[in-house]
């Protein structure tokens, strides 16, 4: 019994089976949470345009039952002034098994740690996926964004996000600088008294469960490539190891061949007999490639940090992170979210695109197996871009376009299905 949570009287949850697959009633029950800030105007939004679909794709033998579970700003107000992630809220999220939530706030500098993150550590929600495809229509920096067609699998569980991190000239920063410099022998923290200190762990164990992740997917999606990006030469035991666990998973696991001596590699994909190449790109390069040459890439396993930075900046090379969807996923649980966060100065404005979780919701249907309604959701956000009544990131750059509001483009893919 949940002490907030109302669970629906109606549905059932979704389970998940000895292999892993899901078996999803006709009528699951499905947690969400609202989200801070711009997530209270495009989370109706999205709930509204979900429940059309299902109902237009099934016209009634299927139904969304939504569970409110509450986390950020709202939990506080619910369950007191320091309940940021009730343990409830993680309960039902595990215990429902597919979920999706909109974006929540983390503070700059001190305050509270990333909600976001703790949801994806408590859950152990390993692969942050986000596909980065382009919808013809929208406006783009490009020449030729219809080029850019990546699905970017960041770890979503180590590297700098673990949170282990002390602040300057306090007692563990000092007594770790301390340890550091007396007993590991580090001569070059440049400014001893007044560093802060973070610390990165990357383990193989969490490269090879994303980066075998990374290959399934290429192998199950007839992709041509799986890219490892990496920092590598500069953090040669992190983002190095990185590298290198995943080139040896692949042929390990994979059966991949060296190409001319390495480290790129090869192997048949036994779907279509076709070749996937295994490759590397240090992100520094990688992050002006992909402008140049995007269509050399297309699906990225990369790091946690690396990540964040690659997933906004290919949003922006399709048009943006109004339509950036992602999933957070283990092997059974699965919570699906925008690529962007709460846009704080659009909040309750009615204003932003609720495109990236319309488009989340997209992925979370897919998920279930509920294609047709996942399919209507793409075909009416096409029709709706097509048609230019969009919200304002794409009407700045759109000739001839209608500017509607959040809700507006809601009631637009509607009129579309
Ligand atoms: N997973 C999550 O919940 C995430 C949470 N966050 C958190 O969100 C807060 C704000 O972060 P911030 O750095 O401002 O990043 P945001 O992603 O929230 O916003 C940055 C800019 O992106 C554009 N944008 C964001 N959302 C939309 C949308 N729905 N439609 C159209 N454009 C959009 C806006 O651009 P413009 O100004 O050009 O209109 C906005 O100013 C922080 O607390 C951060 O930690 C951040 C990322 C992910
Ligand atoms: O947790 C946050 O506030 C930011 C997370 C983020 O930027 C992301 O997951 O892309
Ligand atoms: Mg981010």
């Amino acid at each position: 019994m949940y002490q907030h949570i109302k669970v629906p009287t109606q549905g059932q949850k979704i389970t998940v089976n000895a292999d892993n697959s899901l078996t999803v009633p006709d009528e699951p029950i499905i947690p969400y949470i609202e989200g801070d800030g711009t997530g209270t105007d495009i989370t109706p939004v999205m709930l509204k345009v979900v429940d059309a679909a299902v109902a237009k794709a099934y016209g009634g033998k299927r139904t969304i039952h939504w569970m409110e579970v509450y986390a950020g700003e709202k939990s506080t107000r619910i369950y007191g002034p320091d309940v940021w992630l009730p343990e409830e809220t993680l309960h039902a999220v595990r215990d429902y098994v597919v979920s999706i939530k909109g974006p929540l706030t983390t503070p700059v500098g001190g305050g509270i740690r990333s909600l976001n993150v703790a949801l994806r550590q408590e859950l152990d929600l390993y692969v942050c996926l986000r596909p980065v495809q382009y919808f013809r229509g929208v406006p783009s920096p490009l020449k030729e964004p219809e080029k850019t067609n990546m699905v970017i699998f960041r770890e979503n569980s180590e590297d700098i996000y673990a949170g282990i991190e002390y602040e300057a000239q306090s007692d563990k920063a000092r007594k770790l600088i301390k340890f550091l410099m007396d007993e590991m022998g580090v001569k070059k923290i440049r400014f001893p008294d007044t560093s802060g200190i973070g610390i990165k762990p990357v383990s193989i164990e969490g490269t090879e469960r994303l980066v075998r992740k990374a290959i399934q997917y290429a192998i199950d999606n007839g992709k041509p490539s799986v890219t490892l990006v990496h920092k590598g030469n500069i953090m040669k035991y992190t983002e190095g190891g990185f590298r290198d666990w995943g080139y040896a998973l692949a042929q390990r696991e994979f059966g991949a061949e060296l190409i001319d001596g390495g480290p790129w590699c090869k192997f048949k994909n036994p779907k279509t007999g076709k070749d996937i190449v295994i490759k590397d790109s240090i992100a520094d390069a990688f992050l002006q490639q992909i402008l140049l040459r995007p269509a050399e890439y297309s699906v990225i396993a990369t790091l946690n940090l690396n990540g964040d930075y690659i997933s906004d900046a290919l949003a922006a090379q399709v048009g943006g992170i109004g339509i950036a969807p992602g999933a957070n996923l283990s092997d059974t649980v699965a919570m699906f979210e925008a690529t962007h966060g709460t846009a704080p100065k659009y909040a309750g404005k009615d204003y932003v695109n609720p495109g990236s979780e319309i488009l989340s919701a997209e992925m979370m249907l897919r998920h279930m197996c509920w294609t047709e309604a996942a399919d209507l959701i793409i075909s009416s956000m096409e029709r709706a871009i097509q048609s230019k009544k969009v919200t304002y990131d794409f009407a700045r750059l759109m000739d001839g376009a209608t500017q509607v509001s959040c809700s507006g483009f809601g009631q637009v893919m509607i009129e579309h299905m």
